[in-house]
């Protein structure tokens, strides 16, 4: 399994190193640590209350932290807030816009107050977020998605290196949250800006990130890479259960029983299947060891649970999509 710490701080553009918030003498979120590397889209992934807006806020510098340090292109948000923030484009809640100015002249307005922002960029962003045509309309004519986008579009004018999204989809149909979703992708891989965005909905993180950092009750549960089949994703040094249909049974599992690499955890005689842990890089081994004994093998699988599954297990069945 992938640990947050195997990664190395240097190189990630957001940075998170035991991120507390007490609140009223309680750990709203509890000594988190991640990080998210250039051009990765990254999920933050919890139920209802979890603490992931309070996290997206320390991170966007809205709230201050109780302990630890929010690293921005190495840049400290505690202590060199505005070298850090110079870095991040947020939305934390709904967008706040002009409702009777078109959507154009409320980029301009933003434009205004952040005076080297130049025309150009404004055009960029706004065929990033697909917003061409709607340019010229009021904001108080556009659709919920559409306004989302908007703000995704002023948030990255300053061309921030990390983008912080909280719950973007909330409230979106399925249509408006798939054209969020390949928005949001492109954005990643255009303009290779690292995203991190919150969700209580597994099957949207699958679907949209490389890695979700899974959270309950404030605390670090898993970080997980997302397979680019949706499942997990594989180390050479990951445990991994793989079962093995062999012709004897008996002596298969006397060789496993006698190699430290593997561990037997089930025994299947009716199907002559052998289920073992052992790690990704010495499944050649188990097969030498096999083969040297003279035992037929008939078929090997890895037993991949989807990241539901685990899911369910590691929030003790709370159910989040
Ligand atoms: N200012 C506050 N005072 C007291 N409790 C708070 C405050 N802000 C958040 N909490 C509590 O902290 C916990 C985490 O809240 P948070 O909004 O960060 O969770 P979340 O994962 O974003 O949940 P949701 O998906 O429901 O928005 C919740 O139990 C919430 O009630």
């Amino acid at each position: 399994m992938n640990h947050p710490n195997d990664i190395q701080a240097e190189d990630a553009v957001l940075s998170l190193r035991g991120v507390s918030k007490k609140i009223g003498g309680k750990r709203i979120v509890d000594q988190l640590s991640f990080n998210v590397h250039e051009g990765e889209v990254v999920g933050l992934l919890g139920p209802n209350g979890a603490g992931k807006t309070t996290t997206i806020r320390m991170i966007a510098g809205l709230i201050q932290m109780t302990e630890g340090d929010v690293f921005v292109r190495g840049s400290s948000i505690r202590h060199e807030w505005k070298k850090a923030i110079r870095h991040v484009g947020a939305i934390i809640e709904n967008p706040e816009f002009y409702p009777y100015m078109t959507g154009y002249d409320n980029l301009k307005q933003y434009q205004r107050m952040n005076d080297w922002i130049s025309n150009d960029r404004i055009n960029e962003v706004v065929r990033l977020v697909g917003l061409e045509n709607a340019m010229k309309k009021k904001v108080k004519a556009y659709s919920l998605g559409m306004r989302q986008r908007l703000g995704i579009a002023q948030a990255l004018l300053h061309e921030p290196s990390v983008l912080i999204l909280d719950e973007p989809t909330n409230g979106l149909d399925p249509a408006g949250i798939r054209e969020m979703r390949d928005y949001l992708k492109t954005i990643a891989r255009e303009e290779g800006i690292s995203i991190l965005v919150s969700s209580h909905l597994l099957l949207e993180m699958e679907q949209l990130c490389s890695r979700v950092v899974v959270i309950q009750d404030g605390k670090l549960v898993t970080v997980r890479t997302i397979g680019e089949n949706g499942g997990s994703g594989q180390d050479d040094k990951d445990l991994v259960r793989v079962m093995f249909r062999v012709g004897h049974l008996e002596e298969a599992r006397k060789v496993f029983g006698n190699l430290e690499k593997a561990e037997i955890l089930k025994v299947e005689p009716e199907q002559n299947e052998l289920i073992l842990s052992l790690r990704y890089k010495d499944i050649p081994d188990m097969v030498t060891a096999l083969g040297s004994a003279q035992i037929p093998i008939y078929q090997i699988t890895e037993l991949k649970e989807s990241l539901e599954d685990e899911f369910l297990k590691w929030t003790g069945g709370n159910r989040i999509a």
